[in-house]
Parts: C-alpha cells; structure tokens; sequence
C-alpha cells in the first residue's frame, strides 16, 4: 500500500513536514517570518508550558499548603507578614509570592503587599478543592518516576487514599474524611450533571454508589416531589443517613446496603443514577453493573451516568490526561469516551437518549439511556 511506505502518501508528507519544522534552520526562518512568527512564538510557549507545569503545580500546592490564600481573604498581606506567619524566610517567600503572581494567583499591591486575584478568590469558594489540591501529594508521588508508571511498575499509593471506594477495611473517622471530600468534590458534579439533564418527570431515583448521599440531596432539593434511595456498600451507605435527616428528607430517602458485585440492585426505582462510579472499575465490572442496572429497571426506566469522560476520538485535556492517569493509579478502572460508555450501555439492553456536551468537562459529561423491551445482553446470573 503506497500509504503505508515509509517516503510517499500521506506518511511521506508528514515525515518530510515533521523534518521540516524539527530543522534549526527551518526554526529560525520560521520565527523571523511575517507569515509564521506569531505561530511559532504560540507553540514555544505551549511547550513551555508543559514542562514549566510541574513548577505550577507545586506553586499552587504551596500556597495551598501555606494557608495562604485565606490569610488574604480578608486583604492585602505584606511578605514580611506572610513569611512570618508561614515560617519561610524572606527570601524564598518573594520567590514564591512573585510565582504566585506570573501565574495569577496573587496580585501585587502597593507598599510591597500582595492579594488575591480572582483566580484565587473562585478557587476559595470551589467546595472541597483546597484539600483536593493538598491530598495530590499522593498522585505527584505515583507520577514521580513516569517511565515505571507508565509500564506498570509503580506500586501506586493513591488507591490506599480511597479505601472506602472498593470496601477496604477503614476506621470510621477515616471513612467519614474521605466521603466527606468525595461529597463536597460532589457538589459541581451534582450542578452540572442537573444543568444537562431535566429530572423533573423522575418519579424515585436510584442512586448506584451513592457515597454519602450528596448528588441524591440536590437532587431531591431541586426536584421535591422525587423520592430517593441509595444503594452502597456498607461501610459507606450509612454514612447518608445523617445528610438526609439535616436536609429534611428522610421521609422520603431510603438507604440499602451492598456491593453491586455481589448482590442485586434494589428494584422500585424508576430511574437509577451512576454518578463517579464506572470509571473505578474494569469493563467486565461495567457490563455486570448495567445489566443489573437494568434488571432493576421497569421497561421505559432511565439511566443516568455522570463522570469525567475520555474524548474519544479527539483526547482532550481533563478525560486523557488528569483524570486518565488519575485512574490508572488507581489500579482498577479507566476513564472511557461517550461511545465506549454508550456502547456498554446498549450491550446492556439501553437505548441512548441524550449525550448533552458538558458545561466543563474537567467536572463532568453525562449520558441518559432508557430501558427499552428487549432481554439484556447480559447474563447477571
Ligand atoms: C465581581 C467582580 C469584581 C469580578 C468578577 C470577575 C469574575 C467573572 C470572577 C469569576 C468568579 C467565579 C464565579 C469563578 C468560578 C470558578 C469556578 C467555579 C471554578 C471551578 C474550578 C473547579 C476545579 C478546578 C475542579 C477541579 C476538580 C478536581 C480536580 C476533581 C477531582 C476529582 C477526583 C480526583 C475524584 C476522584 C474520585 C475517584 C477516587 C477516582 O473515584
Ligand atoms: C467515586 S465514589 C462516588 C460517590 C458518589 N457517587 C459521588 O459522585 O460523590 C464511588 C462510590 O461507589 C461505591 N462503590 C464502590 N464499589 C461498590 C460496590 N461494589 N457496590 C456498591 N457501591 C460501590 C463507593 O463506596 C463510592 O461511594
């Protein structure tokens, strides 16, 4: 095949343009050109960019360490002050608030004070993202060695952060920690998720892997006629009970305890959400669970998956890279595409009926699907 010889066809093309633009020569023409400059000053900073991002990271991550951005939630803070209270000398400290500030997340005041940026101020007010950013130490740790990680090598710690996800052994105290920061990660997930999709004709929905109830509890504030019931494992089930009482909404909120892999999905729900939970497991895992999913559902019951997706054909930024590596180091799932999720899906016995595109997918991409009448493909047996 002429498209596949090393020097001809689309191939040839792309080698000889790939040498092209690799040339020192090429490089310099390029940079100085009125037709290719802007370009090529574009692409030399994205690629500074990438390697400059692990110093970002760890920018924000002390800050975040330090506290730093809410001792300025009330105003300007001068470095003496702020080396003083984090116990950094002087020196290094203006090193770190002149980082902060390249990369707008503090801005330099008059009279040597520094302040927060908007930047700075949102992220105080994202729920739960300060200690999703302090507990990235582990992921850092995973990735520290990427050549190993990527061939299977590491022995990765971040699974052991989220014991409870897979039923391990835990303290209460430590349960309640990590659910706690999984439930307030919950809160844009749960906004996003009933921004796509219209709830409003759900008679009882079934929250799958429902934590500590927190995406059940907007949705029964959004929706109040829907009834709720919650099915986790049982270190993690109860932990909704309180939710439900503060919110008002035990009267309507049923919780029942199990591992999807074991037992049956309770029936007398006509719509059963999947949020965060297919991107823990294996494609077999997957399949058991929708079918399951499906057994439970009356013919004409809804589906409704929520979760940080690959892009599929087009890999994009949160899908492929963060939460993609995120998962592997996690040991037991994946972060898979719309299609990938649909067709597992429809392997299932479902039918899709919305992939809306998603307000921010590095928060979440939802699908809806409906149980049609035919037997599922599955054997849940
Ligand atoms: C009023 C004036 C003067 C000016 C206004 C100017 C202006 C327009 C300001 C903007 C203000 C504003 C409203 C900003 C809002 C910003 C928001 C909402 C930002 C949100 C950012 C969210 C981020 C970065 C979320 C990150 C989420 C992460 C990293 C989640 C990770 C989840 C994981 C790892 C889950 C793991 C689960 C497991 C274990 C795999 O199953
Ligand atoms: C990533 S968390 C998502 C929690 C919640 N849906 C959210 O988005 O905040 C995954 C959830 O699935 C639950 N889970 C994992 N394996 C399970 C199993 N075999 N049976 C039932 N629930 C399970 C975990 O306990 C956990 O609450």
């Amino acid at each position: 095949m002429p498209g596949e010889r090393e020097a001809g066809g689309w191939y040839g093309i792309s080698g000889w343009s790939n040498r092209l633009i690799a040339s020192r020569k090429f490089q310099k023409w390029a940079a100085k050109s009125f037709l290719t400059r802007r370009m090529v000053r574009r692409e030399g900073a994205a690629l500074f960019g990438l390697l400059a991002g692990f110093c970002h990271s760890q920018v924000l991550m002390a800050l975040v360490q330090f506290d730093i951005f809410n001792l300025l939630l009330n105003g300007p803070k001068t470095l003496e002050e702020l080396a003083e209270t984090c116990k950094v000398p002087q020196d290094r400290m203006t090193i770190l608030l002149r980082a902060a500030v390249a990369l707008k997340l503090l801005r330099s005041k008059g009279g040597g004070r520094f302040a927060l940026s908007k930047t700075s101020a949102a992220l105080l007010g994202v729920p739960g993202l300060s200690d999703m950013i302090r507990h990235h130490d582990v992921l850092y740790r995973d990735l520290s060695d990427p050549a190993a990680f990527f061939r299977g090598e590491t022995q990765t710690e971040l699974a052991d952060f989220w014991p409870y996800v897979f039923g391990g052994e835990m303290e209460p105290q430590a349960a309640k920690t990590y659910s706690d920061l999984m439930a307030r990660s919950q809160e844009l997930v749960a906004e996003d998720t009933l921004r796509s999709l219209d709830l409003s004709t759900v008679g009882t929905l079934l929250d799958v892997g429902g934590g500590s109830g927190a995406f059940l509890e907007h949705v029964g504030r959004a929706h109040p006629h829907v009834k709720l019931m919650l099915f986790d494992l049982e270190q993690v089930a109860p932990t909704a009970a309180p939710r439900f009482a503060a919110a008002g909404m035990d009267d309507r909120a049923q919780i029942a305890c199990g591992s999807f892999k074991t037992d049956a999905i309770p029936e007398g729900a006509d719509s059963i959400s999947l949020i965060r939970v297919l991107y823990d497991h294996t494609d077999e895992t997957v399949a058991m669970l929708l079918a399951k999913c499906w057994a439970s559902l009356p013919v004409g019951g809804r589906l409704i998956i929520s979760e940080p997706m690959s892009g599929g054909a087009c890999p994009e930024p949160a899908g492929d890279v963060y939460f993609a590596l995120y998962t592997l180091a996690m040991r037991t799932g994946k972060t898979r595409s719309i299609q990938e999720i649909s067709a597992l899906c429809r392997q299932a016995g479902f039918d899709i009926i919305k992939t809306p595109k998603p307000a921010r997918a590095f928060v979440t991409r939802c699908l809806e699907a409906r149980k049609v009448a035919s037997a599922s493909a599955v054997n849940i047996s």
